[in-house]
């Protein structure tokens, strides 16, 4: 069977990533999320298992050294890492995966997998950024002006990915993925299951 495709999704700190990643599972049902391991605390509404696997400290130390993560990196405080083991069982089964994930893991993950799809994704301004950091309302001022710091870090890192894609709007920003997307499929002389589907529906 063919290998699934990896993509990664990066980009600053309150870009709309996650915002994006759900958009785009709601319009390609057959694309897998994976879910990090994190000792960040839970935000109001988030669960354990579904947007991450909140760990202590120690536990996440233990992934670490028992080989389980694919990369893993801090973070503004906190450890971020990809259980390896849920990524390539996924590929194998051929199914595509999305990473979202910051840079620093994005490059490690790009050694890896240098045939995998690398998205970085950036506001239309900094002060676009930070307004939309602001008014999600989950971040102290303190948090925001770091993030705001390494935001500007990262932005210098985008030219590093395969592609640069402006989240101005959220269906616009889903519309030039999931294009990306289907290029790559072709690329690789595939057709995506989605488009097959419709396809098929419309003969
Ligand atoms: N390297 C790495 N980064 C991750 C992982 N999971 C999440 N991140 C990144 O860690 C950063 C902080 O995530 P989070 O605290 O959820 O904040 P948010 O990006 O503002 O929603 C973001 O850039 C995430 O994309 C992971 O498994 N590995
Ligand atoms: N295109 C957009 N236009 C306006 N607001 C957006 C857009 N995309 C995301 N947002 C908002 O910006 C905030 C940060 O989005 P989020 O998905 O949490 O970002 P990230 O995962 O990159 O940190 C959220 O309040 C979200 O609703």
């Amino acid at each position: 069977m063919e290998k699934g495709i990896l993509i990664v999704l990066s980009g600053p700190s309150g870009v709309g990533k996650g915002t994006v990643c759900s958009a785009l599972r709601q319009r390609i049902k057959d694309l897998t999320y994976s879910i990090s391991a994190t000792t960040r605390a839970p935000r109001p509404g988030e669960k354990d298992g579904v947007n991450y696997f909140f760990k202590t400290k120690e536990q996440f130390q233990s992934m670490i050294e028992q080989d389980e993560l694919l990369e893993w990196a801090e973070y503004v405080g906190n450890y971020y890492g990809t259980p390896a083991g849920f990524v390539r069982d996924t590929l194998d089964s051929g199914k595509d995966i999305i990473l979202e994930i910051e840079v620093q893991g994005a490059l490690k993950v790009r050694d890896k997998f240098p045939e995998g799809v690398f998205i970085f994704l950036i506001p239309p301004s900094l002060n676009e950024l930070q307004t939309r950091i602001q008014n999600r309302g989950t971040e102290t001022e303190e948090t925001i002006r770091n993030r705001m710091s390494v935001a500007k870090e990262e932005l210098g890192m985008m030219m590093k990915y395969d592609y640069v894609v402006v989240n101005d709007e959220i269906d616009l920003a889903c519309s030039r993925i999931e294009s990306i997307l289907t290029a790559e499929h072709c690329k690789r002389e595939r057709v995506m299951p989605a488009i097959k589907k419709r396809i098929l529906e419309v003969n």
